[in-house]
């Protein structure tokens, strides 16, 4: 269907700026608490909150796909002025639902050709088949969508996305059904790599906060209706209450330099110290400030800085707090300069090493605990 109406086609061209500009949106879920949104042009955003709250909806709404009132604009293009909407693919977007809707009847082959045909910036032919590989795809192109299974055709569906390369990229919990390890290990790397090399505004919505700290700096937050953000990080892991002694263990998010990297090894600055990474997936250059993971379960801590290890890394830290835990661990939460993170040790531990708050310590951990690289 597509949209033509004259008091449209006036609007079209009538918003200014660069990124994403929400006013006063309002569909049935929403009727008391319009949303406002505005984002950069270029960027990744995380997006999550309690379940039912109201992200798909506005996902739905970005796209045109739900009935609302209201304004939307990217650049200077109006998407929605009062009740008219421009047609959906007019918008220069992709929206990938939860149960991934790859187009029924066709290969795997034909809906990743569908997407690369329309799309305004097509990536090269060597880029595709590289994804391709990436994300596991290859001896599934010639099946039929109706036969892969929900984490593949997820993987399919993500891969569609970046094939169509759109300005503006909506994922609603795209890789829930895949495993976490890949995801984090492989999947991810690659996604942060495709979008250093290929700018769009991304919105990923997950209820995986890993995913989001890995992917992002910044998360939008959706509840009950209620639309807030771009918040920074820190400030949704309190929402989400990530630091609840209750968790088993935790992830902590931390940033390096890349110093370089050679025959999947990667070498980074963090403070003095340098850290190294194996079982790297993504590509990375000198200099670039990026993100990764590191498990609280992944840590031990030595008074003294060790001799040679076949444990690569060891980070001078400061012990801010000792937390006690249940089954005779305690929670560290250490801090590389400015940078804080947790590290599980046993109570035993802790008493023999006499462990004490604002003491200095050095942090060990092996290459391969550092995750989403
Ligand atoms: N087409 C629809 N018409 C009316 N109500 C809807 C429609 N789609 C969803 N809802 C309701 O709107 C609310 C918000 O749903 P939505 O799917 O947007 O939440 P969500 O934040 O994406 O949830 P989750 O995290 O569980 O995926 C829910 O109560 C849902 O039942």
């Amino acid at each position: 269907m597509e949209l033509t109406l004259p008091l449209f086609r006036r609007a079209v061209q009538s918003l200014d700026g660069d990124g994403l500009s929400v006013q006063g949106l309002v569909t049935s879920l929403n009727t008391d608490t319009p949303w406002q949104l505005a984002l950069p042009a270029q960027g990744v955003f995380g997006f999550t909150g309690p379940s039912g709250g109201g992200k798909s909806t506005l996902l739905a709404a970005l796209a045109g796909l739900r009935g609302c009132t209201g304004k939307i604009g990217f650049g200077n293009v109006t998407w929605q002025s009062g009740k008219s909407g421009l047609a959906t693919h007019r918008r220069d977007l992709s929206l990938g639902f939860q149960d991934s809707s790859l187009f029924g009847g066709q290969t795997v082959a034909d809906n990743l050709a569908l997407a690369h045909r329309y799309s305004r910036r097509p990536l090269s032919p060597e880029e595709r088949a590289e994804l391709i590989e990436c994300f596991g795809i290859t001896p599934l192109l010639r099946q039929p969508v109706e036969l892969l299974s929900g984490g593949e055709a997820q993987r399919v569906a993500v891969l569609r996305q970046l094939f169509s390369n759109a300005a503006v990229q909506l994922y609603d919990e795209p890789l829930a059904a895949v495993d976490r390890l890949q995801v984090i290990r492989k999947l991810l790397p690659r996604l942060r790599d495709f979008w250093a090399r290929h700018p769009a505004l991304v919105i990923w919505t997950s209820h995986d906060f890993d995913e989001i700290q890995l992917l992002a700096t910044q998360c939008l937050w959706m509840e009950r209706g209620a639309l807030t953000g771009p918040l920074p990080l820190r400030e949704v892991t309190r929402r989400l209450q990530l630091d609840s002694l209750e968790r088993e263990s935790c992830f902590s998010r931390l940033e390096a330099r890349v110093l370089c990297q050679e025959e999947g090894l990667l070498t980074l600055s963090l403070g003095d110290a340098t850290l190294y990474a194996d079982r790297v997936a993504g590509r990375y250059r000198a200099g670039q400030s990026i993100a990764f993971l590191l498990g609280s379960g992944d840590i031990g801590l030595c008074l003294e800085q060790p001799g040679l290890s076949s444990i690569l890394n060891c980070l001078p830290v400061e012990l801010r707090e000792i937390v006690p835990l249940e089954g005779g661990r305690v929670r560290l939460r250490l801090a590389a300069g400015e940078q804080e993170f947790s590290a599980d040790i046993s109570r035993l531990s802790r008493e023999r090493l006499q462990l004490r708050e604002g003491e200095r310590y050095y942090a060990q951990f092996k290459a391969s605990s550092l995750a989403g690289l």
